[in-house]
């Protein structure tokens, strides 16, 4: 029975567009950090997120990524909780993709918009800071104009190598 569903689902969302801006380049996120992020990017043809990650002409990271089906919180739009798994994993990431090796340690987060389900969006990051153990990276949710969600994240480097 679940698989029907699924497949039903795969059907309805068909392919999706995930290309990037011109001068971005693709970022190999497994690459860098193993293959454990797999609740936001592991099923690049799933109904919950479809991601692609890219390195922009300043070597930030961005992420095209669909909100799909399956991250709805209000009636056809995604769950908060399903922006802040996004901005946990691309933030974090940007850290790393920054040359540190991190764990988020506080990720604060202001919803601006309600982003409809379907629909391809930005997340921008920008590494700002990093002194001692804190590396400090900003990055939003958006699309155009439209910001849906912004957020402040502390990264704390991991001890050893
Ligand atoms: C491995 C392959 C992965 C590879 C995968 C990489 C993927 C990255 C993207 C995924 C991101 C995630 O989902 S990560 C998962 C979500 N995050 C977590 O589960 C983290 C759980 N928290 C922890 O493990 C810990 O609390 C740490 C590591 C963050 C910190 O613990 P610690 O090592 O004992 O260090 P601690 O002394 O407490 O803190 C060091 C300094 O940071 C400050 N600090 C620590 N936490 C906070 C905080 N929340 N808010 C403010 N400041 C803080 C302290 O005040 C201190 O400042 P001072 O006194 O020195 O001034």
């Amino acid at each position: 029975m679940r698989v029907v569903k699924k497949k039903v689902l795969v059907d309805v969302c068909g392919p999706v567009d995930l290309s990037g801006d011109e001068g971005w380049v693709a970022f190999d996120a497994p690459a860098l950090v193993g293959a454990s992020l797999r609740f936001v990017s592991g099923e690049p043809d799933g109904n919950r997120y479809r991601v692609r990650y890219y390195r922009d002409a300043e070597q930030q990271l961005r992420a095209r990524i669909w909100f799909g089906p399956e991250t709805e919180g209000p009636p056809g739009h995604s769950h908060g909780g399903a922006m802040a798994a996004v901005l946990d994993e691309v933030l974090g990431l940007a850290a790393w993709a920054a040359g540190h090796r991190v764990v988020v340690g506080n990720l604060n987060i202001s919803f601006r918009n309600l982003l409809p389900l379907e629909e391809v969006v930005t997340v921008e990051s920008t590494v700002i800071s990093a002194a001692g153990r804190k590396v400090m990276v900003h990055g939003r949710i958006c699309l155009g104009e439209t910001v849906f969600a912004e957020a402040e994240c502390l990264c704390i480097t991991l001890p050893g190598k």
